[in-house]
């Protein structure tokens, strides 16, 4: 990789992690170059990595002539050989320089690091030996060595012997160096925020050695570290024995992976952590440490240096310092924390949204605040502002919404571009009676049968494919909109495109305007097939022609309708019809990935006498597989064995391909949604789940529209077109009643027709208006008893007129939420008769006692006498004693006259009742 590449785009916090710094440390040292940066997100442009690098460079340097010149800081330690420390100090001063190198190359960490760990595990093994167990020694038996080690080694210098330096005696004295240090040897100083981690050191080395030591090696070395590096490896050797365990462990290493680590300083940094805690982990905080350092993992150097950073925490928490210091370390942790990507599964709350993006809650209000959205802690965050928020931290989002397996019909799945395969079209045929469509679908399947299906022998199943130009079409085997509008209503969408077959001699008839209004209600390409060519007096022409009224315009006449000439009895045409088909296939690109569950559906069910219940399925999507388990509306089963149309059992069936499965525990309904399932468990629960739900449904009010609560939904925005059948006992009339429908004007919804005919209404009207959210208006024609049934049933909604002014009327009030308003009678009281008092010129006064309820004075009234009313209005008055009453409750008497009544007699019962308007 090169280097350029890789600093295309490169980021603050990418770039610091390579070098197993804190973002912060960069963005510290960008502003110290005057580079301007904002976060950690910020990006670095090439110039501002090399400034960064020519940064190391010159601490280096700096660092070599402080070095060179100041006698202090070679501690002489036992254990380093002469040659060692030369090495080191070669190495060190290459350090930098390389990691210059790395720093180029942030991204590289796992390539860079490849050689490094080999040196660095060497390294480690061998340091681990002598600079463990040295170190070890000298600080169990030093308890001030822990203060030390992290400060002293820069200054170790001073304290040559490794075991006085522990003692810290100069730690005190060193340390603030250190500390300010940024003055530390290397003069790096500046640099360094870390000085901090100077600070931290301090804490490090009052709690512990290593603690502190690695941290401060780690993380303050960060930046520092080329510089501190330097100096350091020079101590490294020598300070190894003596330098208390965990400090000297890194340099060792260093030493000997001397060659090596210089290309990854960075993460010899890391690592170097990891080895002061493994030499901790030797000496005193033993398992946490090694724990941390105890991964010896090569390339990790980024990690390491977290856990070395956890490391330090712990001390840190066990010590008695640095709280502060521990947050910081917290907060730099969860920076580099920020996951790459999450998953969202729908909306959350900004404390949520926070946890999985690793951020405090704070943050992230803060930035919502920055994008305009407040918010507390608690509000919810819809998908789209989640997808924002996490875009302004980097993060990816993967949005998973989660699926409702029990209406698995309505679930959407969306595949992948490459995922999916050109599948067979779906073709239904239809047209009016004895035009032809069995003969034609016959001709088909018996003259296109797959070579090699041998004898062509077909079987019914509901639907059948057929080979042209080695390309598949699937037909649905049942002919006629019926069946297919009935499919329809159940909410299954099979088929792609629709055949109207029309015979030549005997041109449009009015099913064929029904087929063609089917068609389009369901929003599927035509081709006619206009049939019998063969026979004299046909007239493909005039067929042609009186389509044109119904918007089915020939390509040659400047239309967009295909129309083949065919005779399905002689077995002309019919491979232009299947070649068009394949056309408009080819068009509207019909697809599907076979590479996942089956979903399809039923087209026809039947119990068969031995083989039980048995289904003709369509498969539409994925792929379908003996031993599948599966639902198929509210029924379940494994595929026990499968058939296609020739009759052959198959294993598998991909997309558009029709099969009779066996392996169901019930009959399902032609029109069923159908899909395969993990198990049978499952599919068994989810069919028991959609059964239960289904019989509420069944239960509740349906959803289909009706004049009465169109308004309702067309406020509710559920509707925006009112679709409409109109069936009249004339042509002339339906035609005067479209016209004057198409007229209406109502804002927000307009009349959409979508059938109209001469002729009773009939169950086909009723089966489209149920499919099409629809409703029927009968003009001068009533439906038969089956059709009115059948309307019941389905709750379609059929307006019976006999004058068209009402029925415009009445869509019109309808659309603009104006019918008149329905009454609900409420019964509110019973007062039973007891006496009866005429008096002149007031008229019968009824002595009564209220029985139930109330009687207020401004009820309506019916008396009742003997179980039969006699009289129904208004009362007149009602008094308690001599006074006026607006009502009287249950328990008291009254006195009540009747307006224009005063045949009351005793025992009659009077009923008190309000009318209430029931909202639409
Ligand atoms: N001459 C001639 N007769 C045909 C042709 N196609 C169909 N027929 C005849 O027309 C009659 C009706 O054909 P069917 O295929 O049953 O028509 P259909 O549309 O399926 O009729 P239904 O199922 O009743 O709706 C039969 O007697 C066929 O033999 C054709 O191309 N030429």
């Amino acid at each position: 990789m090169s280097k350029e590449d890789n600093k295309d785009k490169l980021r603050v916090y990418e770039y610091a992690k390579s070098l197993n710094m804190s973002s912060k440390e960069i963005i510290t040292i960008l502003k110290r170059l005057d580079v301007p940066v904002n976060n950690h997100m910020s990006v670095m442009e090439n110039g501002s990595v090399n400034k960064v690098e020519q940064f190391f460079k010159d601490v280096k340097s700096n660092a070599a002539a402080k070095r060179d010149s100041g006698p202090s800081s070679r501690p002489v330690n036992t254990s380093a050989p002469a040659a060692d420390s030369a090495k080191a100090q070669n190495v060190n001063q290459n350090q930098p320089e390389k990691q210059v190198g790395m720093n180029s190359n942030p991204n590289n960490n796992p390539s860079t690091t490849s050689p490094r760990p080999q040196s660095g595990q060497d390294s480690r093994s061998t340091q681990t030996t002598a600079g463990s167990t040295q170190n070890a020694r000298p600080q169990q038996s030093g308890a001030p060595r822990p203060s030390n080690t992290g400060g002293s080694r820069p200054q170790g210098s001073t304290s040559s012997t490794g075991g006085s330096r522990p003692q810290g005696s100069n730690t005190s004295s060193n340390r603030p160096q250190s500390g300010t240090g940024g003055s530390r040897p290397q003069g790096s100083t500046g640099t360094r925020p870390q000085s901090s981690t100077g600070g931290s050191r301090p804490q490090g080395g009052t709690s512990s050695t290593g603690g502190s030591r690695p941290q401060g090696a780690t993380s303050s070395a960060g930046g520092s570290r080329p510089q501190g590096s330097a100096p350091r490896t020079d101590n490294r050797p020598q300070g190894g024995a003596p330098r208390t365990g965990a400090p000297s462990t890194p340099r060792p290493q260093g030493a000997q992976g001397g060659a090596p680590r210089t290309g990854d300083r960075p993460q010899g940094a890391g690592q170097g952590g990891g080895d002061f805690s493994r030499g901790t982990g030797t000496g005193d905080r033993g398992p946490k440490k090694t724990a941390t350092g105890g991964r010896p993992g090569p390339n990790q150097g980024g990690q390491r240096r977290f856990d070395d950073g956890k490391g330090g925490n712990y001390r840190g928490r066990g010590g008695k310092n640095g709280r502060g210091k521990n947050q910081q370390m917290e907060r730099r942790e969860k920076i580099d924390n920020t996951p790459k990507k999450i998953i969202v599964r729908g909306s959350m709350t900004v404390g949520e949204t926070a946890k999985l993006l690793h951020k405090d809650a704070s943050e992230v209000i803060k930035k919502l605040i920055t994008m305009g959205v407040m918010a507390t802690i608690n509000q919810e965050l819809d998908i789209d502002t989640i997808l924002l928020l996490a875009g302004e931290f980097g993060v990816e989002v993967e949005v998973k919404i989660p699926v409702d397996e029990d209406s698995f019909e309505t679930v959407e799945e969306n595949d992948m571009d490459e995922e999916l395969i050109t599948r067979p079209p779906v073709v239904t045929i239809m047209g009016h009676v004895d035009h032809g469509k069995t003969t034609l679908l016959d001709a088909i399947r018996s003259t296109n049968v797959t070579g090699g299906e041998a004898g062509g022998i077909t079987q019914h199943i509901g639907a059948y494919q057929v080979e042209i130009n080695h390309k598949k079409i699937t037909f649905l085997d049942t002919p006629g909109h019926e069946a297919f509008t009935a499919m329809r209503a159940r909410g299954a969408q099979v088929t792609d495109m629709t055949i109207i077959v029309v015979a030549a001699d005997d041109g449009v008839m009015p099913q064929t305007v029904e087929a063609i209004s089917h068609a389009k209600a369901a929003g599927l390409p035509i081709i006619v097939a206009v049939n019998k060519i063969d026979k004299p007096g046909a007239d493909p022409d005039k067929v042609k022609q009186e389509l044109t009224k119904y918007e089915l315009v020939p390509e040659e006449w400047g239309g967009d309708t295909i129309f083949v000439n065919l005779s399905a009895k002689q077995r002309t045409g019919l491979e232009d019809l299947l070649e068009m088909i394949l056309l408009v296939a080819e068009v509207n690109e019909y697809k599907a990935n076979p590479d996942k569950r089956a979903r399809g559906t039923v087209i026809e069910a039947e119990l068969d006498k031995n083989r039980g219940p048995v289904a003709r399925i369509l498969v539409q999507h994925g792929t379908l597989r003996v031993g599948d388990a599966f639902v198929a509306g509210n029924c379940f089963g494994r595929v026990r064995a499968m058939v296609n149309d020739k009759g052959r059992k198959i294993k598998e069936a991909g997309p558009s391909t029709p099969v009779e499965i066996t392996g169901l525990t019930e009959v399902p309904q032609a029109g069923d949604p159908f899909m395969a399932f993990e198990d049978e468990r499952k599919a068994r629960a989810i069919a028991d789940r959609r059964s239960t739900t289904q019989r509420q449904s069944e239960l509740n009010i349906n959803t289909r529209v009706t004049l009465d609560d169109l308004f309702k939904h067309i406020k509710d925005g559920e509707i925006k077109d009112l679709n409409v059948i109109i069936k009249g006992d004339v042509q002339g009339s339906v035609e005067a009643l479209k016209g004057s429908l198409a007229k209406i004007e109502v804002e927000g919804v307009r009349v959409k027709i979508l059938h109209s005919g001469a002729g009773a209404i009939t169950e086909s009207d009723i089966a489209l208006a149920a499919a099409s959210n629809a409703i029927v208006i009968g003009f001068n024609v009533r439906p038969d008893a089956q059709t009115k049934a059948a309307a019941d049933q389905e709750k379609v909604d059929v307006r019976l007129h006999r004058i068209i002014y009402n029925v415009i009327e009445e869509i019109e009030h309808a659309m603009k939420g104006m019918l008149d308003p329905i009454f609900k009678e409420n019964v509110i009281g019973h007062a039973e008769v007891r006496n009866v008092f005429t008096i002149s010129k007031v008229g019968t006064i009824a002595g009564c006692m209220v029985t139930s309820g109330k009687i207020a004075r401004n009820a309506e009234m019916r008396l009742i006498r003997s179980g039969i009313v006699v009289f129904e209005g208004k009362i007149d008055t009602l008094k308690r004693f001599k006074d006026d009453a607006k009502e009287v409750a249950q328990g008291y008497e009254c006195g009540i006259t009747l307006e224009r009544y005063n045949d009351v007699k005793e025992g009659d019962i009077i009923e008190a009742f309000i009318m209430e308007t029931v909202e639409r």
